[in-house]
């Protein structure tokens, strides 16, 4: 950035003496917008990097243009390339348009979409660009973003160029018809309108394939990316229970499509509609028709032109007056569609449950419910919609006949040709259609907004997490390493989520190599003291001291089975293949699942399939298999029959004699099966803490 402020400001100081020398006012101009943009952009060092690459364009366009103009001026310019030499209102206009990316840089949701867009254009993951017959080209991801962004850019503003011409071939045409000039007319149809109309499809088919594939690898890598940011350090975990983002599946994978087209529809397509303002502004302006202030001598040039400006500039403020609730409305109903999918989602999940209680009726009424939220908030939105649209619509049809209204005095007086008639409707079409952009798109920036609010509370929500998981010295559970062989807690606090203390240890220690049992009643806080030991539970705060690289592994009572084989399933969290045959088979059997070793690689439902006890097996198989230095088992167990859960206990011990193991269980007859015994018992203060107690054989 600091190199292309240098050439900017080189070139703004030569524009500025040629001008000086030259009397030229508009290369007076383009030298003092240049020194603007000198300023915006070597402080554009420090803006986000997705609008940098905009800011970089438009200063190299400048220095190209500008350049370009200086010497056409000084004559040094070609003179068989005179035609295509750029005027000083080129570099002026990109000069403007770069002044603006800094300055809109201070604008918060400018800069929060900058900001979720930003990560893509940096990321140095390795990559390649498809170049056709010229084969693939390695480079970083980043890279291969920002050339197709640059691409797109100068395609799009090329597109203007071509439209403008058009716009010409359209003043040359009619005259030519009403001229009745047979050879113009047709020399206008084949030669000039034949060539650029083809242009024009061909460049729309490239931007099309162009814009596709950058659309797709962006949005591969940011669900790549949100993946591995939820799913690290539990976060997906914390989040759920601090419920700072609802539907986080929503927000990876419709939120990051939804903002994804809409950053490229509207950064591109606003660079080219304000480049086809600017261009076909330039036409309008100059068409020679002017107005007097009503009671004055005061001439106004460029009527048509004001016409268009206030014309557009009021209908843009009504649309935003009707429009603005539109925006809490969009977030509200993506809200409501996802909290509609996850009940759906939720009750197949648990269909079986549901079956066995007969809870049909209850669950139509609750998804009722849910789709009834749906249809009161949809209501507001259409009517909301109506009334946008009959504004938006009858607009559009009055843009329609507005520019024959203004030019028809003119053009009876026979001030203007018909051929300039058509130009202007033409022009005015144009110049219409980009400031009625905002106007026509009212809708999907509402939309757009709601994603972007979305996905920034999402990211806030993941940084929370992540402030939780590091957490500040003494206002956390730390997790520490110890240099001996057991596990011990110190000084620890376990608070529910709104902060109400469930479980204190002033100290407390899990003998290594040891079968420890945790009892106490229901809700005294035995799996919350399990979570914090495994580093999960993020409220509360204290010590949990473990020695240096050890694995534990906890086995709930519910386990989840992941979709696929049942190979997968036995493996988790490892890959499929991650374990021998012979080894998988092994493991199975010694949990009594070895009627299940011929289906390993059969994909099924599992966790719906298999009953409570398999589940509970599979589960303690994968604990073979891992072989974990400390095993937690949360009422692992409790679905076996009493004989089953103890012949499954005594072959834990056999099989796994390094593994310290820690249980939860109701059952006296889990006494026999441990060494050590934890009781919950209840304080004053309504929480309760863990004491050592004598192993004593049940009553
Ligand atoms: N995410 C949560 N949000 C709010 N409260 C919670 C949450 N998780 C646990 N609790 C509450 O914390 C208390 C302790 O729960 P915990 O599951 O640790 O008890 P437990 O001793 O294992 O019970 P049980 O023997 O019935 O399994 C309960 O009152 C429970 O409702």
């Amino acid at each position: 950035m600091r190199l292309l402020s240098f050439a900017v400001a080189a070139l703004a100081l030569i524009a500025l003496v040629v001008g000086q020398q030259s009397g030229s006012t508009g290369m007076l101009g383009m030298g003092v917008v240049g020194v603007l943009l000198t300023v915006a952009t070597w402080r554009s060092a420090g803006i986000s990097y997705f609008l940098k690459i905009f800011s970089g364009i438009f200063g190299t366009e400048y220095v190209i243009f500008g350049l370009g103009a200086v010497l056409s001026q000084v004559g040094w310019w070609p003179q068989a390339w005179a035609a295509a030499a750029p005027p000083t209102s080129l570099g002026t206009t990109v000069a403007v348009f770069g002044i603006l990316i800094y300055v809109i840089s201070f604008v918060p949701v400018v800069r929060r979409i900058a900001d979720l867009a930003s990560p893509y254009f940096l990321a140095q993951d390795p990559s390649s660009m498809n170049l056709g017959p010229l084969g693939r080209y390695p480079m970083k991801l980043g890279h291969f973003a920002v050339a197709a962004v640059v691409f797109l850019i100068v395609l799009n503003q090329a597109q203007v160029g071509i439209s403008l011409r058009i716009n010409f071939f359209y003043r040359d045409f009619y005259n030519a018809l009403q001229e009745k000039n047979a050879p113009v007319f047709w020399d206008q149809l084949i030669n000039v309108f034949g060539v650029w109309a083809a242009i024009s499809v061909i460049s729309v088919l490239i931007e099309t394939v162009a814009n596709s594939v950058l659309l797709i690898r962006w949005r591969e890598w940011m669900a790549a990316e949100y993946n591995k940011r939820w799913l690290q350090n539990s976060n997906h975990y914390r989040i759920s229970l601090a419920g700072t983002a609802d539907n986080p599946d929503q927000r990876i994978s419709e939120d990051t499509r939804s903002f994804l087209n809409q950053t490229y529809a509207f950064s591109l397509t606003l660079i080219t509609q304000v480049s086809t303002l600017v261009s076909f502004s330039i036409i309008l302006w100059s068409i020679p028709v002017a107005i007097t202030v009503p009671g004055t001598d005061i001439v106004i040039p460029g009527f048509i032109f004001w016409a268009t400006l206030i014309y557009a500039a009021i209908a843009t403020w009504i649309t935003h007056l009707i429009g603005k609730p539109l925006i809490g409305l969009e977030f509200e109903q993506e809200r409501r569609e996802a909290n509609f999918r996850f009940s759906l989602a939720r009750l197949r999940e648990y269909s079986e449950q549901i079956a066995l209680m007969r809870g049909e009726t209850a669950e139509r009424r609750h998804l009722g419910e849910t789709f009834g939220g749906i249809v009161t908030n949809f209501y507001n939105l259409l009517w909301r919609r109506l009334k946008l649209t009959t504004f938006t619509l009858s607009y559009n049809q009055a843009n329609v006949v507005i520019p024959f209204l203004l030019l028809a005095p003119y053009y009876f007086a026979g001030a203007i040709a018909f051929g300039v008639l058509t130009q202007v409707s033409s022009a005015f079409g144009r110049v219409e259609t980009a400031m009625s952009f905002f106007i026509n798109s009212y809708q999907s920036i509402a939309s757009y907004l709601a994603s972007i609010n979305r996905l920034t509370t999402f990211e806030t929500a993941i940084a929370q997490a992540e402030a939780q998981a590091a957490g500040a010295p003494g206002a956390n559970i730390e997790m520490d390493e110890q240099p001996g062989p057991d596990a011990k807690v110190k000084d620890l606090t376990l608070n529910l989520p709104n902060g109400t203390p469930i479980v204190t240890v002033p100290e407390l220690t899990l003998p290594a190599g040891r079968a420890t049992l945790v009892i106490g009643p229901s809700g005294s806080g035995k799996s919350t003291l399990f979570r914090a030991l495994s580093g999960i539970w993020p409220f509360g705060k204290g010590q949990v001291e473990t020695p240096a690289d050890t694995r534990m592994l906890l086995l709930p009572q519910r386990p989840y089975l992941p979709q696929g084989t049942l190979r997968a399933a036995i493996a988790y969290p490892a890959e499929p293949d991650a374990f021998p045959d012979a080894e998988l088979r092994a493991a199975m059997d010694k949990v009594k699942l070895g009627h299940l070793a011929e289906r390993l690689d059969e994909v099924d439902l599992w966790g719906q399939r298999l009953s409570g006890g398999e589940q509970q097996r599979l589960a303690v198989a994968r604990a073979l298999l891992a072989k974990p230095d400390w095993l937690f088992l949360d009422e692992a167990t409790a679905s076996l029959d009493e004989k089953l859960e103890g012949e499954i206990y005594a072959m834990i011990r056999r099989e796994l004699p390094q593994t310290s193991v820690v249980s939860i269980g109701h059952r006296s007859t889990l006494r026999e099966m441990h060494e050590e015994l934890i009781a919950m018992e209840r304080n004053p203060d309504g929480t309760h803490s863990p004491r050592v107690r004598a192993m004593e054989p049940a009553a």
